[in-house]
């Protein structure tokens, strides 16, 4: 089911749970304002290549748009509609003074040169410079880009407006970046992962974990589960996938695929198809990679007792009706993943007040945060007798349209 499909329904699925009239809806639904611009660069040998690059900007009615920049070949506007429209929710859920946002460039970074990526990034920048800014929109890294990529943004934007580190966040420290920020969806992935376990008495520890993804989100998680006792028995990236039954040795896994760019033919595990990881035997699933990865053709076969869904938007409702009949539990992406934009977050709380905190009270902060917002889960569910997808999509949506119908429309 194509993404802005899906998301759709799940928003109309909430908005009907919490009575929503119904041009309140169509209003929460129909973004702000869609942006697509054509980039086109020179190469590093002469040629030209031309890039087509969006930037959504789904809500406002909290405060400035938020929302990562993907540089992926499958980006196309639907998909940057859901996300930005996701985004939205998952601000509000997080409680976190944000609307919602999300970017991307149709462009495959793995066959661009440094230089290329600088160029394509700068002129992007230049094309939607007059419609982000720090009470306005603001970007931050997502699959694809990373703080390199915030720190050519940061420079072209301040070409315009000045220097205006808290334009985009996920920068790297030396340009304002946040102590914790590149660590901080895989901590706040590991944070809900805990929260849930411990509602079914379970914990972390001894616990098999299957990792779709080997970047920023699932390289940090997988460190975050081995760290606390948990067996990391399968992960996957790109070029492939690994498993041990017995845990994989995940620190000498991150060395490896630091110097390899890749996890084919470490040798602390056998090679399985790539596949097969998300049906792989063990107890907790955890995609970290693209969306839509669990649909109808999969769910059948999933092992997992618990997904949590660190990517954004892996799992269709047709996959996810499967699953629940499964009495699968499924912790929602627009919580379990919003560990990354809550140190966003911080990381422009600290850029407007010129302050820097200690890694230690950004990640006490990050806790609180994504503690609390469990708890308010948890509540929805009670009192709309929901799982906990809908409870975190209730709880989000409620918060934006009470804030869209307190500002009014005049
Ligand atoms: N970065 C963040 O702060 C946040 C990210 N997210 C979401 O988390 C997910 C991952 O983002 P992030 O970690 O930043 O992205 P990265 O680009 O850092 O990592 C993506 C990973 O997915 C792997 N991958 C891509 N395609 C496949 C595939 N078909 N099978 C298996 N692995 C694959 C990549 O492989 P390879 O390493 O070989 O390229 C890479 O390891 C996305 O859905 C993103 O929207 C959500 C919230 C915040
Ligand atoms: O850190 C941010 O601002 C956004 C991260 C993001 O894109 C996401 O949560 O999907």
């Amino acid at each position: 089911m194509n993404a802005l499909t899906a998301t759709n329904r799940n928003f109309r699925y909430a908005a009907r749970i919490l009575g929503l009239d119904s041009k309140l809806e169509r209003s929460l639904l129909i973004p702000f304002r869609e942006i697509k611009v054509e980039c086109s660069i020179p190469k590093d040998d002469g040629s030209l290549a031309t890039f087509v690059g969006f930037r959504i900007q789904h809500d406002n009615a909290r405060g400035p748009m938020k929302g990562g920049i993907r540089y992926h070949p499958e980006v196309d506007p639907d998909e940057v509609n859901a996300l930005a429209q996701l985004m939205t929710w998952k601000t509000a859920v997080a409680a976190i003074p944000y609307g919602g946002a999300k970017g991307g460039i149709g462009c495959n970074p793995r066959e661009l040169s440094m230089s290329e990526l600088e160029r394509l990034t700068r002129v992007f920048t230049q094309k939607i410079h007059d419609l982000i800014g720090i009470h306005r929109d603001v970007p931050a890294p997502d699959m694809g880009t990373n703080s390199q990529t915030m720190a050519w943004i940061l420079d072209e934007y301040s070409k315009f407006h000045g220097h205006s580190p808290a334009v985009v966040t996920g920068k790297p420290i030396d340009l304002g970046g946040s102590l914790g920020r590149e660590a901080a969806t895989g901590l706040g992935v590991f944070f809900a992962t805990e929260a849930l376990l411990a509602e079914h008495g379970k914990s972390i520890s001894n616990m098999k974990f299957a990792i779709q993804g080997f970047g920023n989100v699932g390289s940090w998680a997988a460190k975050f589960f081995h760290e606390h006792g948990g067996k990391v028995v399968a992960v996957s990236d790109i070029t492939g996938a690994i498993k041990n039954p017995n845990g994989i040795d995940v620190p000498a896994l991150l060395k490896y695929k630091k110097s390899n760019k890749s996890l084919n033919d470490f040798q602390g595990g056998n090679a399985m198809d790539l596949n097969d990881l998300l049906v792989h035997e063990c107890d907790v699933l955890v995609p970290c990679a693209l969306g839509g990865v669990l649909n109808k053709e999969n769910a059948a076969d999933v092992k997992a007792k618990f997904i949590i869904e660190a990517a954004n938007h892996p799992t269709d409702p047709e996959a996810d009706e499967i699953l629940s009949k499964k009495g699968v539990v499924i912790l929602p992406d627009i919580y379990a993943n919003s560990g990354g934009v809550t140190v966003s977050y911080f990381e422009w709380v600290q850029n407007i007040q010129g302050f820097m905190w200690e890694e230690e009270k950004v990640n006490h902060e990050l806790k609180r945060y994504m503690m609390s917002a469990f708890k308010d889960i948890k509540t929805m569910c009670q009192t709309h007798n929901c799982n906990l997808r809908m409870g975190a999509f209730t709880l989000g949506v409620n918060r934006v349209a009470q804030a869209t119908l307190l500002r009014g429309w005049e």
